[in-house]
């Protein structure tokens, strides 16, 4: 069987994943104010929420496994009707595997980062990505997602793509 074409891991930054969706975080960069009296410092619309009109948002936690390295991807998904963020909340970082939406993914189309365990994803609707992809131990994601009448979870299969840690 012939090696899978392997992808390098890129770090997670706002301008990189522009196409995909949002980066969520603390940055210096987004908008930020003080309220409450001066005690809390208040990082403002740090992403996009879509849902289609039938639909609303739901919040939920993932409490997901580790993968094991070295990681191969056969698959992607996509989201059409509503973005989906994930907030880790256990502090550790993993790994963001994205494709722009469009009919028709290849290997060539895929992007890989590395998130660190402060910085959430935002998946914009229909933006091509890999379930969730915890490292390391099992770790806690809040997300924020569609509900609603209707599928709303398509798949893509994948010429098997190999990742390689940064
Ligand atoms: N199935 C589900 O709710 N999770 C996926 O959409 C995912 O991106 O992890
Ligand atoms: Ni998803």
């Amino acid at each position: 069987m012939s090696q899978p074409v392997a992808l390098k891991v890129e770090p997670l930054t706002a301008a990189a994943f522009a196409p995909f969706g949002d980066v969520i975080e603390a940055a210096d960069s987004a908008r930020h104010f003080p309220i409450n009296g001066g005690n809390t410092e208040r990082f403002h619309d740090l992403m996009t929420l879509a849902t289609d009109p039938d639909g609303h948002a739901i919040v939920s936690i993932f409490r997901g496994q580790p993968r094991t390295l070295p990681l191969t991807l056969t698959m992607l998904e996509r989201h059409p009707k509503g973005s989906q963020a994930f907030m880790p909340l256990s502090g550790r970082s993993y790994l963001v595997a994205v494709a722009r939406p469009g009919e028709g993914v290849s290997v060539a189309d895929v992007c890989v980062f590395l998130a660190r365990g402060d910085q959430g994803v935002n998946y914009a609707p229909g933006t091509w990505h890999h379930p969730l992809l915890a490292l390391h131990a099992t770790s806690d994601f809040l997300v924020i997602d569609r509900a609603g009448p209707g599928g709303n979870c398509d798949e893509v299969t994948l010429e098997p793509v190999g990742i390689i840690p940064a």
